[in-house]
């Protein structure tokens, strides 16, 4: 046990993260107005490399152009290992307003990768006078990403959530998949003639959630490809919120509320973790350190849980 205090996350939502392609700017009004938490506006994977240049301007232009509520409004810029990334941030740093609250940066190899993009939007903020901070997300989706996750974590006052990205981290791992997310039909495991599916993405997933639970970044689950198999979206989604994730991306407008709902506590889970907490304040009013709650036991760890289900409850009831 560490004499450090385990830092909270940033205070806000990030139940689902909705993405767009920056050359795609019909979709830019539909996802302002969606119920996402988050709008990732993306320049990099799915826009075509003859297309970076118009998705900048897009991008550019929307970000001042477009009422984006109370939403987070995050641009992913292309990776590291390409000719563009540079250009995304110099441009996005000298000509988009205030508006923008965040960069996502893809495939992070380590720590180095962030101090690079820090380093260049830390430059461009002093050069124009932007006084508002942009923050960092990043998504783990490689090999070298996922065995340096916590050095990442710990990398930028800028980092604040990490993703999973599924369908790069299986092609850097070598995994013999196409899909992106969910069940994998070839990993399975079998007992008496039943197969059973375990979780492939379940070692990375919490790898993720711990590095961001030290170092008080919020942990999401990325992507699920088949935007027609709703009931896989809500299972991925109920294993990465069982695990600690607080949010997914929606690759498509029906999987936002899927995620909201899978993100959001239900009325009997706050009921019954505010239940615990005053369980427990009538025990330690009572000297005791542990009592019994439905029949089971409920101690000082217990008042731990049930806060963090009350204070997402909290969060979005702002
Ligand atoms: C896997 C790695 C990734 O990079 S994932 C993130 C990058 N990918 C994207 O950003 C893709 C985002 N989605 C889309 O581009 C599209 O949704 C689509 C191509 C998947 C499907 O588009 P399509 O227009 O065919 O969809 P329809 O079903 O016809 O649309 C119905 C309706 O919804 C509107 N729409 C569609 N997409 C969006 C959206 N993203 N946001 C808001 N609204 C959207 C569409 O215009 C229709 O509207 P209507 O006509 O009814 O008004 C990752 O990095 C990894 O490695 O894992
Ligand atoms: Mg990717």
């Amino acid at each position: 046990m560490s004499f450090r205090t385990q830092p909270l996350p940033p205070a806000r939502l990030n139940r689902c993260q909705l993405f767009g392609p920056g050359s795609r700017d019909s979709l830019f009004g539909k996802m302002a107005t969606s119920a996402a938490d988050v709008i990732n506006l993306d320049l990099e994977d799915s826009v075509a490399p003859d297309d970076k240049d118009r998705a900048r301007a897009n991008v550019i232009q929307a970000i001042g152009d477009i009422d984006w509520g109370d939403k987070t409004l995050s641009v992913r810029i292309n990776g590291l290992d390409t000719p563009f990334w540079y250009r995304d941030v110099v441009d996005l740093l000298e000509q988009a307003g205030d508006r923008l609250d965040q960069i996502m940066i893809p495939k992070a190899g380590n720590a180095g990768d962030i101090y690079a993009v820090d380093a260049l939007v830390t430059a461009i903020e002093r050069a124009k006078g932007r006084t508002k901070r942009i923050n960092f997300e990043v998504i783990i989706e490689s090999a070298a990403g996922i065995c340096h996750v916590e050095e990442i974590a710990a990398s930028s006052p800028r980092m604040q959530a990490i993703s999973l990205g599924a369908a790069d981290f299986a092609a850097s791992m070598g995994m013999a998949t196409t899909g992106i997310g969910g069940t994998q039909e070839n990993y399975y495991m079998i007992r008496e003639g039943q197969k059973y599916w375990p979780d492939p993405w379940h070692w990375a997933q919490t790898a993720i959630v711990a590095a961001c639970r030290t170092h008080g970044l919020l942990p999401v689950d990325g992507p699920f490809g088949d935007f027609s198999d709703s009931d896989g979206f809500v299972a991925q989604a109920r294993r990465s919120a069982t695990l600690g994730m607080v949010g997914k991306w929606a690759i498509h407008p029906k999987q936002v509320e899927l995620a909201n709902e899978v993100f959001s506590p239900s009325d009997a889970a706050v009921s019954e973790a505010r239940e615990i907490l005053a369980a427990m304040d009538k025990a330690r009013s009572e000297g005791a350190g542990a009592t019994v709650y439905k029949g089971r036991l409920v101690d000082i760890a217990s008042i731990k849980q049930a806060e963090v289900i009350v204070r997402q409850a909290e969060l979005i009831a702002g």
